[in-house]
């Protein structure tokens, strides 16, 4: 190694021009402080081995590369340039700080058409269709209309109650305590039979029996939910079987509970 170097640092010019295998590698400079602090270490050149083949017989190129590899050049200075200097192709570098504020604009328009990556001149992603029904538009589950009567039947009307006279309306006034059993006062709750409940079918006198007991449904008829015609389907008779097939869930004892006439009795008790 040593030998390879005092070689090439004492070679004679006029000989190395000669010789060009005794020249010394452009890099690092000869009078430069990396050759000056390379450790001069006196070996006779037959004791230096390169693996199996000596250092004699090494040729220039060979020593040159190797040690090229062991001083290798600093890196060059970054430079003040980023990717995102690129896509201003008119613009100079520069490397103040500003600059690359600058620098990191987006382009003008001028500018822009002539890069390519523009999300404008992107083609479009190609749509899957398959998902999409005929008509245009997603197929989302539509409503299918009723095909037999019973159907019909369990679809729910909706009903316009008038002002006044909805649910929130009805709770207020049961929990206004008023009685609206249209039982003279004081009179506790009566027997009553099929036969006294079937005299109480009119609009303005009308009873129903739910689970045993006989509510006046007067009072609450333009109240309900789903209409005054549906709730008198059950006036003057046990209306239990239709309620219950209609909305079980509700809790008809505490919404009529001041609407209570009496129990419902068979009819010869
Ligand atoms: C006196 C006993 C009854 C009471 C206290 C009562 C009360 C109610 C209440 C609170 C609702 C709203 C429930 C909900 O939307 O989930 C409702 C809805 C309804 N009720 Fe009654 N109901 C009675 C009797 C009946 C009867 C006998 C029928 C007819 C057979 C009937 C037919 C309906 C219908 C069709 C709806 C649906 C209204 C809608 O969805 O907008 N109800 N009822």
């Amino acid at each position: 190694m040593a030998f390879l170097w005092r070689k090439m640092a004492t070679s004679n010019p006029t000989v190395a021009g000669e010789h060009d295998d005794d020249a010394a590698p452009p890099f690092p400079s000869l009078a430069s402080a990396q050759r000056a602090t390379v450790p001069q270490i006196e070996i006779d050149s037959n004791d230096v081995e390169y693996g199996a083949q000596s250092g004699a017989d090494k040729s220039p190129v060979t020593i040159a590369t190797e040690l090229s590899k062991t001083y290798m050049p600093p890196p060059s200075p970054p430079r003040r340039q980023s990717a995102v200097h690129s896509l201003s192709p008119t613009s100079t570098p520069s490397t103040g700080p500003a600059s690359v504020v600058k620098s990191a604009r987006a382009p003008r328009t001028s500018q822009a058409n002539t890069t390519p990556s523009r999300s404008s001149e992107r083609p479009l992603p190609k749509f899957n269709f398959s998902n999409v029904a005929p008509s245009g538009q997603l197929a989302v589950p539509t409503v299918t209309a009723p095909t037999t009567l019973a159907q019909a039947r369990q679809r729910r009307e909706k009903v316009a109650l008038d002002p006044g006279f909805s649910q929130l309306d009805w709770a207020t006034l049961k929990n206004s305590g008023k009685d609206l059993s249209g039982r003279p006062n004081g009179v506790p709750p009566a027997r009553i039979t099929l036969d006294e409940l079937k005299r109480h079918s009119t609009h303005e006198d009308a009873w129903t029996a739910l689970g045993g007991k006989v509510y006046n449904i007067s009072p609450y008829l333009r109240y309900h939910p789903g209409g005054v015609k549906e709730l008198m389907r059950c006036a003057g008779r046990d209306g239990t079987k239709l309620f219950n097939l209609t909305h079980v869930w509700v809790n008809y004892d505490r919404m009529l509970s001041n609407c209570f006439v009496g129990y419902l009795v068979p009819r010869n008790s």
